[in-house]
């Protein structure tokens, strides 16, 4: 069945939403934080290993249960069921939407068309286990008999980001396999990665949903001529594995069907991380910390389908920032992790939310008239602070924040953590209380300036404050606590797509350039068949007379 289409503006929530709006614009959060001493306890989640604080944010009690009355009056929780459930929600594409599944527990029942996907879904985690294991220990040897000591993911997008972004995250777990991972169609890329490898110990991973991605296509290609200078055709089959939905195309492109990790079409490109498109993880830190992984995930999806909404941590987080998308007209998000182990996050949820939610048709078909996917951007903390924070801080902007911290570090380094530590308390604290006029003077005056000097420098040091963060403090940087922390990202999309009446799960906005693309690859071979503007036109003609 498919998920309700409720325009959210047309709502009753809606319209108390925007008339609370108006009587709670410009209170600062240090008036709420005042009226109410028990706000910071009030307005935090505990769960497992997470503690999730979004008290500093400018919301009051009245606002949080409007926004879950709009979740309510909108069907979420029928929603939520359907999206576990199986039904055909990414309904443009005709799909289920079930990543939700390849995290199932063994004698869970997840039915897609009446079968059952969980027994197929572990198939394929045995298949992963073993090869991993054997990659891992050595047992399986490249074409001279040698154990492989490299790893290679040919991939893009979601082919790419999921696996990069958790083998970077988890390097801390990691065995002595180098993993690299190759994306961008760009010759440098590939290249300058293929560096320094040996063709007799690099393996590589082919992975493409739907195996037609050019991208992934023509680098695959290269890496295969690249190690057929030295190997023969034979020796392909030892070397290349390949993830994907399309076993055709597989066969095509000469990988042997034992190398081959299937995957399903009921598994969105930047949900996949869970399926085999993870082999580079369980290659890069063992299957057990893999499977680790889909167990944190599997206990977040458990905590969304099963906890009341005022204490749902995707739900809340969801709706805190429709609130901010919708009503204070924020535009973007910054997700700010304080470990460098994250580095790659912000750019993994790029795909993750704008990919889903940079939507304008609604689920009638009809254009939006409301803001709707966010723009998601960040950087690890303190890195970031130094970069661009004085626009967080001081700019016209209203960029609300998520800052995601551990209580213990990985390596133990204590004297760096606690530095690390009070610089992401520091900034939550800076960004909500901001800096007074009075404070500002005094300190001038400490430092010796006269009055005239205080009058000219006073308003550019002033801190407004009332800049709203969640701080989510996490006991320690783990395959579990990562997956559960992905997935809570997930979650959100799943809730802002519902709340926004839009499809989260189809991405037609990334075909016109691919098409575009192809038709200049043409034009380059002198088989001009598309028109072009003045401007492409003039630039195609520069490069190809150069
Ligand atoms: O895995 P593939 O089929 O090669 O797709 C790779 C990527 O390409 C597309 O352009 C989509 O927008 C992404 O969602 C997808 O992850």
């Amino acid at each position: 069945m498919a998920l309700k289409a409720i325009n959210p503006t047309k709502t009753k929530a809606w319209e108390k939403l925007s008339s609370h709006f108006e009587e709670i614009k410009d209170v600062h959060m240090v008036e709420l934080f005042r009226k109410n001493p028990e706000r910071a306890k009030e307005m935090a989640i505990e769960w497992n290993d997470f503690y999730v604080d979004y008290s500093k944010n400018r919301i009051n009690k009245e606002t949080l249960d409007l926004l879950v009355s709009l979740a309510e009056e909108l069907d979420l929780q029928d929603a939520i069921s359907k999206y576990f459930s199986g039904d055909t929600i990414n309904e443009t594409e005709g799909r289920a939407v079930l990543h939700t599944a390849l995290r199932a527990g063994k004698d869970d029942e997840v039915l897609v068309d009446g079968v059952n996907v969980v027994p197929e879904v572990y198939q394929v985690r045995e298949k992963i286990s073993q090869f991993s294991d054997s990659v891992i220990n050595g047992s399986r040897k490249g074409y001279t008999g040698k154990a492989f000591t490299h790893v290679v993911n040919i991939g893009i997008g979601g082919s790419d980001l999921g696996p990069a972004m958790v083998t970077e995250a988890l390097a801390y777990y990691k065995n002595h396999l180098d993993v690299r991972f190759i994306s961008n169609v760009d010759g440098d890329h590939v290249m300058e990665s293929l560096k320094g490898l040996d063709p007799e110990t690099t393996l590589f991973v082919v992975v493409s949903k739907t195996f037609t991605t050019q991208e992934t296509l023509s680098n695959a290609t290269t890496a295969k001529n690249w190690f057929l200078k030295t190997a023969s055709e034979k020796d392909v089959a030892k070397h290349f594995v390949a993830v994907s939905t399309n076993l055709e195309k597989i066969a095509d492109f000469g990988i042997h069907a034992d190398n081959v990790f299937p995957m399903w079409d009921w598994v969105g490109g930047r949900f996949s991380l869970w399926s085999a498109v993870g082999l580079s993880i369980a290659l890069s830190v063992g299957y057990e910390n893999y499977a680790k992984l889909l167990d944190g995930a599997r206990a977040m999806d458990q905590h969304f389908k099963e906890t009341p909404f005022e204490r749902n941590i995707p739900v809340v987080l969801s709706l805190i920032n429709i609130w901010y998308n919708n009503f204070f007209d924020a535009e973007s998000e910054a997700i700010i992790p304080y470990t460098q182990y994250l580095h790659r996050f912000s750019a993994y949820l790029q795909q993750g939310i704008m990919e889903s939610n940079g939507k304008s048709i609604d689920r009638n078909g009809q254009r939006v008239g409301y803001q709707t996917g966010t723009i998601i951007w960040g950087e690890p903390g303190t890195n970031s602070q130094h970069a661009f924070f004085q626009l967080i801080h001081q700019g016209t902007k209203l960029i609300p924040a998520d800052f995601i911290g551990f209580t213990e570090s990985l390596h133990g380094e204590e004297d760096h953590h606690k530095k690390l530590m009070s610089n992401f308390f520091a900034q939550t604290e800076a960004l909500l209380n901001g800096k007074v006029e009075d404070v500002v003077i005094g300190e001038l005056k400490a430092q010796g300036k006269n009055e005239e000097q205080i009058k000219a420098l006073t308003p550019f040091k002033i801190f407004e404050g009332n800049k709203p963060t969640n701080t989510f403090m996490i006991d320690r940087l783990t395959p579990q606590s990562l997956g559960a922390l992905i997935a809570l990202y997930e979650h959100k999309i799943f809730v802002q797509g519902v709340v926004w009446n839009i499809f989260s799960y189809d991405q037609w906005g990334v075909e016109l350039g691919k098409q575009l693309a192809n038709n200049i690859l043409k034009d380059f071979a002198g088989e001009t068949t598309a028109e072009h503007d003045p401007s492409t036109a003039l630039l195609i003609k520069r490069f190809m007379e150069h």
